[in-house]
């Protein structure tokens, strides 16, 4: 090979793969003291631990009474008890040595100390003052009509933590709450885990840094370090970006030593083969170990990983589509590492999500699509954000995952179940019914069952999973009395389930049946339901016609109808002998439920995502 990745490591390495060297080598950069005021988001280096109770004192909840609660004991309207008031206490005049001793009490108001001896506070509206003086002063009396337990309306010394006790563990990122907490623990100063310091570089003679109007001919903006400088900041990194440096390898080993005196170098372009492409041999050449120079992954393929002694590095390509898809899901998990991030918040959970939007990948490498997720009753809901090409920058800015596609997929339909990686940003919320429902309706025997039964590998074929739900009005028998099963559902589960090896099931022991419950847990995990019999109910159906026969639903209800009579009595009508059609429509309407329930939550997201 004459070109720049000549005598370095070339083979294409697997994501896991390229993940677990970058995590083996990515260390939480040393601790440092910090003010508590400047800790925001910062990531604990070392447990806080509560230097004294917080609260400090037992206080009082409401404002009213301090008291002993055995002096209330048999307290009624009829019969109320009556205590003589001996003092008062304010939040922040703790009177030192207030005492209440037997049938004594001292008015109080949120937030004071309790007096020595008292154990609860009766509440002012629950309490009569008698006598001129209305229960202001020492002296007055009160009555209290009813009893009190220990404890009530007083908040507890250390109901938030015990002197000695660990409240913030290491790795805890600091959040506003957080900072209202070290206040209460009278804490000054924490001890953090310290930023790491990130440069960030742009390599090509065709960039131009930020700047306004249309860029002079053959010139585009350099789009990657505004990017990955806000990425970095908020993953928690002190990002520094370098500039633009040109096709030119002494301007870009300067700069790329400069880069390596850093925790971390991010550089974007010059890492593929082309004669300026000058990136990956530079680092080699400023003494960085190259490590790989290839992911099996698209975008991102041109992503080389080097490291010094104290310096992870980066090249990533320059296309801004491939530079995001490998900085989240190379350089991302390092930065968390490095700013502290515990284990369990390094590496983001891949999720499952359904797919609301059939897309088409080249399969051969494991595939990233920008995406946008929103959530349902639980369920995840994805979509591609637009076009997903490697040079694409306008479906980032709405993406808040990435879609991953196995290596080899080359489509997903609607409706499947896809795994995504999330990425910061907002998730949001809707709801629609979990599953879609198609019934196959026809008269008695006229083969409604037969039909399913072909077209369920018809559907397997096109990559749809589907589930069968059969309409019973006889009292099906699938449990046998004796049963371990049947005593389990006869004592009282009101579900009972059996697993097995291949062959499972779950029945349900419920009074009243729920159509939608059932077609909900029916369709876990799958893009359709099947339903056979429904009808008079009022979704969409394949009819069977038996010979002869003529029609029972109404025609906007109708997805296809399939006749027994060959050839069919009416031209737009199906036979068993064109079940790809069939399946064909089913694919259809599938793609456009999906598509429209998806619109429902792009608004208009969708319309900046074209279609
Ligand atoms: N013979 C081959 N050619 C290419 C291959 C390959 O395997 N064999 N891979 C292609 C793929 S895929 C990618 S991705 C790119 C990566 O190449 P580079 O990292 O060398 O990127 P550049 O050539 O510098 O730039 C590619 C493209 O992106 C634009 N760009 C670069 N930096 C920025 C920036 N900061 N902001 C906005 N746009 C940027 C640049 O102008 C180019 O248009 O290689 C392929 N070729
Ligand atoms: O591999 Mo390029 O880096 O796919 O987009």
């Amino acid at each position: 090979m004459g070109h720049q990745l000549t005598g370095l490591p070339h083979a294409p390495v697997r994501v896991e793969e390229a993940e677990s060297l970058v995590l083996s080598l990515a260390r939480p950069a040393g601790a440092e003291r910090v003010p508590v005021a400047g800790a925001l988001g910062r990531r604990l280096a070392a447990p806080v631990v509560a230097p004294f109770d917080v609260w400090p004192f037992m206080r009082a909840a409401m404002d009213g009474y301090a008291l002993r609660a055995r002096d209330l004991a048999g307290a009624s309207p009829a019969a109320p008890a009556q205590l003589r008031v001996v003092g008062e206490a304010f939040a922040g005049s703790g009177r030192a040595g207030l005492a209440v001793g037997p049938g004594e009490a001292v008015r109080v108001m949120t937030g004071a100390v309790m007096p020595e001896g008292a154990d609860a506070v009766a509440p002012l509206e629950t309490v009569e003052e008698a006598g001129a003086s209305a229960g202001r002063g020492s002296g007055a009396m009160i009555r209290v009509a009813r009893e009190l337990e220990p404890g009530a309306n007083v908040f507890p010394k250390g109901e938030d933590a015990a002197a000695g006790e660990v409240v913030l563990r290491a790795g805890h990122r600091i959040g506003p709450s957080s900072l209202g907490l070290l206040a209460a623990l009278g804490i000054a100063e924490v001890e953090v885990v310290r930023r790491p310091r990130v440069a960030v570089l742009a390599v090509g003679d065709e960039l131009l840094e930020r700047g306004a109007g249309a860029p002079p001919p053959g010139r585009v903006y350099d789009a990657n370090t505004p990017a990955l400088v806000a990425a970095l900041e908020e993953l928690g990194a002190l990002s520094r970006p370098l500039g633009v440096v040109r096709d030119d390898p002494d301007a870009l080993e300067e700069a790329i030593r400069t880069g390596l005196s850093f925790d971390m170098l991010v550089i974007t372009g010059g890492a593929s083969v082309g004669d300026r492409d000058f990136t990956v041999a530079t680092l080699a050449r400023a003494g960085a170990q190259v490590r790989f120079t290839r992911l099996l992954l698209k975008p991102g393929k041109a992503a080389t990983f080097a490291h010094t002694d104290r310096c992870l590095a980066f090249a990533l390509p320059g296309n801004p589509g491939a530079a995001m898809t490998a900085f989240w899901l190379l350089v991302a998990p390092a930065v968390r590492a490095m700013a502290g991030a515990p284990p369990e918040e390094i590496m983001p959970g891949r999720v499952p999500a359904r797919l609301m939007q059939p897309v088409r990948v080249r399969p051969g490498r494991p595939h990233y699509l920008w995406g946008r997720m929103a959530s349902c009753r639980g369920v995840r809901a994805v979509w591609p954000a637009g076009p997903s090409g490697t040079a694409v920058i306008r479906s980032q800015a709405l993406a808040n995952a990435l879609i991953a596609l196995p290596a080899e997929v080359a489509q997903a339909p609607a409706g499947s179940v896809v795994e995504v990686l999330p990425l910061p940003g907002e998730v949001p919320a809707f709801d629609w019914l979990p599953v879609p429902t198609l019934s196959v309706v026809g008269p008695h025997d006229s083969g409604k069952t037969t039909l399913i039964e072909a077209l369920l590998p018809e559907l397997a074929r096109r990559g749809i999973r589907a589930g069968a739900l059969k309409h019973d009005v006889h009292g099906f028998v699938m449990d046998y009395e004796g049963k371990d099963t049947w005593r389990l559902g006869r004592a009282g589960a009101e579900r009972v389930g059996i697993a097995g090896p291949g062959r499972s099931a779950v029945l349900w022991h419920r009074e009243a049946y729920a159509f939608d419950a059932m077609v909900a847990l029916l369709g876990e995990g799958l893009q359709l339901v099947l339903t056979e019999g429904y009808k008079s109910a009022r979704m969409p159906k394949i009819e069977v016609v038996p010979e002869g026969g003529s029609l029972l639903s109404p025609a906007a209800e109708l997805l296809a109808v399939v006749s027994r009579q060959q050839p069919p009595p009416q031209p737009e009508w199906l036979t068993f002998a064109d079940l790809g059609a069939v399946a064909e429509r089913v694919e259809r309407w599938l793609e456009r439920w999906y598509r429209e329930k998806a619109e429902a939550v792009l608004g208009h997201d969708r319309e900046a995502a074209r279609p």
